[in-house]
């Protein structure tokens, strides 16, 4: 994550650049000032000086991204510098109103000073051009790179790379954490960057008409693979988790990713395939997304290229431009890519069309169907919808589910029709018997 451990980076030849141009004109007075042993003297002295200073100062670059992959050190830096600036800064960044709060950076050659267990530390935040994208793609304008550069003294060495450096990452984590709004993040912007939105989804497990027992077993699998991270670590095997979840439109798979993100306060990014035009592309996207996230592949059966893996190539040339194999490599690739919790979600209303490449135990650890409306998701829905937890209809409802094929989102259509509970709920009966009587068992 740290691109450079050195003494000798552009900042420090800034700052060196700066003394040795003082030092020029120093001389230049020195010279024709004091005569030639006490200049010799005055020299030397000022010589050792700054190598002493040199060699006692230890620089890190922490570049925007690492191996390709977004540094999640230069996230939580910019995080974490958030709570440091001080009157003293002068020159900030100030945007970013997706929290509804205008977040605040250092701007370029800014520095902020912290300290932490008796010891100093320097940050200062500078912008390069990004070479590599510019080698990549000469057609566009140059990317603009940030990174942040932390100088403290070599005898802290030690305490920054084991203590300084792990508390700038955990208190990152626990701002993420503390914050009440995630963000949903999309490639807009010809395909170029993520651009975040506020998650506004207000649905949450509670709200969630599934079975308590599937409900039970998804919270309970979610927080284990939270617990687990040195176990995973032990057992040398990425820190991830894949679900997918299938079955009718209007089931709640959408109510349900939103209801993890919400659970976890994780972001979303949402990766739409057909707006990929190669395998690389979908691949640096994935790299740009960030810890603590949810990456969902939405509707993946209408995606002609996860049916048949052997049909990848050459399906639909207008349509078709990322292979299973492409994605399957992303994932891997994203996975191996650093030890911080990923989970990937798949949405689908057609299993069976899937590549069982994409199915198997390791890609995707959970198969989670999202059923239509039980009786027990019906009264999930009443409690919210209607504020009822028993009604004398009730024992008609459970008989007519138990016959009738209807979504929650149809349930919930039928209990928005009224404010008051003994017309909505005499409504659903013979909205549901005449679907009985109509003999239309299946919807859509
Ligand atoms: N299981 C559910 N619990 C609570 N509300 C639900 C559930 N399923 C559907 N709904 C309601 O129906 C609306 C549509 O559901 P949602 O978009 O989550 O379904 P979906 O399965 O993702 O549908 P599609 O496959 O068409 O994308 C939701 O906004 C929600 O109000």
């Amino acid at each position: 994550m740290i691109s450079g451990l050195k003494n000798t980076t552009s900042s420090w030849f800034e700052a060196y650049a700066a003394l040795s141009t003082s030092i020029m004109i120093l001389q230049t007075a020195i010279n024709q000032l004091l005569p030639l042993r006490l200049r010799t003297f005055v020299f030397s002295i000022l010589k050792r000086f700054l190598s002493r200073l040199i060699a006692s100062c230890v620089t890190l670059t922490i570049d925007e991204s690492w191996d390709n992959c977004r540094n999640q050190l230069y996230v939580a830096a910019k995080e974490y510098l958030h709570s440091k600036i001080t009157h003293a800064n002068k020159n900030l960044r100030v945007g970013n109103l997706v929290r509804g709060e205008i977040a605040m950076a250092i701007q370029d050659g800014e520095a902020v000073e912290d300290v932490f267990d008796k010891i100093k530390v320097n940050w200062r935040f500078c912008v390069k051009e990004d070479e590599l994208g510019r080698q990549q793609n000469q057609n566009n304008p140059p990317k603009l790179k940030g990174m942040y550069v932390l100088t403290f003294s070599e005898k802290d060495r030690k305490k920054v790379m084991d203590s300084y450096l792990p508390h700038v990452l955990s208190t990152y984590k626990a701002i993420k954490e503390g914050r009440k709004t995630m963000s949903i993040y999309n490639r807009i912007n010809n395909n170029r960057s993520w651009t975040p939105l506020a998650l506004n989804h207000p649905s949450t497990f509670d709200t969630l008409a599934i079975e308590p027992e599937l409900k039970k077993g998804i919270i309970n699998d979610l927080d284990r693979f939270l617990r687990r991270k040195d176990f995973y670590k032990k057992i040398g095997k990425p820190w991830k988790r894949g679900y997918l979840l299938y079955g009718p439109p209007g089931t709640g798979k959408s109510s349900m990713i939103a209801a993890m993100a919400n659970y976890l306060k994780f972001d979303v990014y949402n990766l739409d395939l057909a707006t990929f035009s190669s395998d690389s592309e979908l691949m640096s996207a994935l790299r740009e997304t960030s810890s603590r996230s949810l990456i969902v592949v939405e509707d993946i059966d209408c995606n002609k290229v996860v049916h048949d893996r052997s049909k990848a190539v050459n399906v639909d040339p207008m349509f078709l431009k990322v292979t299973l194999s492409g994605i399957l490599n992303a994932m891997d690739g994203l996975w191996s890519g650093n030890g911080d919790e990923r989970i990937i979600v798949f949405t689908t209303n057609h299993k069976e069309r899937l590549d069982p490449a994409l199915l198997r135990p390791g890609r995707m650890d959970m198969h989670i169907y999202l059923s239509f409306c039980t009786f027990n998701g019906f009264r999930i829905l009443a409690s919210n919808y209607l504020d009822v937890q028993s009604h004398p209809s009730f024992e008609q409802v459970e008989s007519l589910l138990e016959k009738v094929e209807v979504t929650p989102a149809t349930i919930a259509e039928e209990l928005l029709k009224s404010d008051d509970a003994d017309v909505v709920l005499g409504g659903l009966v013979e909205f549901l018997e005449q679907k009985e009587m109509g003999g239309v068992k299946k919807e859509g």
